[in-house]
């Protein structure tokens, strides 16, 4: 389709309220009828700098580029400038970013990595989860249904219980062999969901069959595990971990839902709270007190008795977040998972990928603690990307942000955290692709905690410099101006002060 072109001289005679036309890019757009409904106001699009004039300078310090991708807003384009061309492109989905530091090394041109071999997982996550992503983490429902289907087609559902023996026999995305897809490939995807930009939309799309699954795995009987892994990896049920009650947090040892044993099974009765994908899981992989003060590790079927209602938490309700109750729930006794009375053993196995391994409380959480490395310091990474082009494109004083050394101190430390703390994960993943299962505990349980404590100090670090350059919350550090300003105006203000006449 041509595209209509007009003069520059065309476009300046655009100026008028109800008639109004600006250039951004190359790309002539008509706001005649927006400009009133404009979320920045008519008057600035007034403004003799704006009205009929290139604005491509004041639109990018002032928006991001995604708002011209936007249908509605797309439609205000109605031709180009004569003899220009748009410079400006967005990223298509799958593709690597070209900003420096906004891809880990072994993804960068140039660069070389002694662990990668190639895993193409970018597109699926831009394609079919981010949009649907987007949605649901601003109304807070459940991932589509059709989400979970396609990714039970391409075995994602399977995958993102890390490299095991569930994988076998699967045609896994991106044609890795069941056999070799080890813990970077887990990396590599963990990485990727983190484009997501919505933590509680992966949670919803997968968090608790990360945590609820592998008890099923190891521990189940073979109808019982073949029946639910069937259900869970072809996307048609979901399961999720009961274990944290309001009286016992997280401390397992602690819980207070009951399992009495009867005919045939066991009667359950308690509550747990803060059960991720809680509100719509079907299978609940719980932890009840048994009559002889041990744990009965049960698989609950949702059915008479289980009551689940969602509960507020500071992300998004897409995660399914849950206070769940069981009142007087027939659990069958093939839903027993290990032995009667050792649900303590099970549990504290669990987020093992692999077959069963004695397991020692302080070891249990080693690799959940590195799956959110994994997806911590991608997150950091997005925020250094988002950082580079902010301070770049925004102007102040007629100079882009970048040009305050303030600014690109606060960037050289962003990158040094991101980094350096990449460095360090794939490091650990390197030992744990290599490692036996059983030696991981032992060896790499201390560094993943280390690690872990590393990368959330950082990515605090990292999120309180980004919201200096943004200009959003935390509101009182902001406002008034912003810290790293004002401190570089009080030490300027001291050393203009400083007497002449004193040396060290
Ligand atoms: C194609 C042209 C434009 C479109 C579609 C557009 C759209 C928008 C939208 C959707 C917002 C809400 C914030 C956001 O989503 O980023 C916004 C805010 C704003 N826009 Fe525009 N805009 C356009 C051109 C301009 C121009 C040329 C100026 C010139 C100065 C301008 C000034 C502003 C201001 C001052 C705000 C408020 C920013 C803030 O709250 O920080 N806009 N615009």
């Amino acid at each position: 389709m041509s595209v209509k072109q007009f003069s520059i001289e065309e476009v300046a005679r655009h100026t008028k309220e109800g008639d109004i036309w600006i250039i951004v890019d190359a790309k002539v757009y008509d706001l005649s009828k927006f400009s009133e409904m404009h979320p920045g106001g008519l008057s600035v699009l007034l403004d003799e700098e704006i009205a009929g004039k290139d604005a491509t300078d004041a639109f990018f310090s002032l928006h991001r580029h995604e708002v011209l991708d936007r249908p509605q807003y797309k439609r205000l384009q109605i031709g180009t400038v004569v003899g220009q061309e748009p410079q400006i492109f967005s990223r298509n989905a799958g593709e690597l970013s070209k900003v420096p530091y906004a891809e880990p090394t072994y993804l960068t041109s140039g660069y070389h990595s002694p662990y990668y071999n190639e895993f193409a997982f970018r597109k699926f996550v831009e394609e079919v989860l981010v949009p649907d992503g987007q949605i649901h983490e601003d109304d807070g429902k459940k991932p589509e249904q059709k989400i979970f289907l396609e990714m039970a087609k391409y075995n994602v559902i399977a995958m993102r219980l890390g490299p095991g023996p569930h994988l076998k026999g699967r045609k896994l995305l991106g044609g890795v062999k069941p056999e070799e897809f080890d813990s970077f490939h887990d990396l590599i995807m963990a990485q990727e969901l983190a484009r997501v930009h919505s933590r509680a939309y992966i949670d919803g799309s997968g968090g608790g069959t990360y945590i609820g699954l592998p008890p099923i795995v190891n521990f189940a009987k073979p109808a019982l595990r073949d029946r639910v892994l069937e259900d869970v990896f072809s996307g048609q049920k979901t399961i999720c971990l009961a274990i944290t009650e309001a009286f016992a947090g997280s401390d397992v040892g602690g819980l207070r839902c009951s399992s009495k044993r009867v005919s045939g099974g066991f009667i359950v009765t308690g509550t747990y709270k803060w059960i991720t994908n809680g509100t719509f899981a079907d299978y609940f992989t719980t932890g009840c007190r048994s009559e002889k003060g041990g744990l009965n590790a049960l698989l609950i079927e949702r059915g008479p008795g289980v009551e689940t209602k969602p509960i507020k938490t500071s992300y998004s309700a897409t995660a399914g977040t849950a206070y769940v109750t069981f009142n007087n729930v027939f659990v069958p006794e093939e839903n027993l998972l290990g032995e009667e009375n050792d649900g303590l053993h099970v549990i504290l196995s669990n987020f093992n990928h692999e077959r069963r391994v004695p397991s020692h409380i302080s070891t249990t959480h080693y690799l959940i603690r590195w799956g959110m490395c994994c997806a911590n310091i991608a997150s950091q990474r997005l925020v250094v990307e988002e950082c580079l082009k902010w301070v770049s494109q925004r102007k102040v004083f007629g100079k882009p942000l970048s040009s305050q050394a303030v600014i690109r101190s606060k960037l050289a430390a962003m990158i040094s955290r991101v980094e350096s703390a990449q460095s360090w994960l794939e490091n650990v993943t390197y030992q744990m692709s290599h490692m036996k299962y059983k030696d991981q505990a032992v060896y790499l349980a201390g560094p993943i905690a280390l690690l872990k404590k590393y990368t959330t100090e950082a990515a605090q670090d990292t999120a309180r410099d980004a919201v200096q350059f943004h200009r959003t919350a935390p509101f009182d550090a902001v406002l008034g101006g912003a810290e790293d300003v004002l401190g570089d105006l009080g030490v300027r203000q001291a050393l203009r002060k400083m007497p002449r006449d004193v040396r060290l």
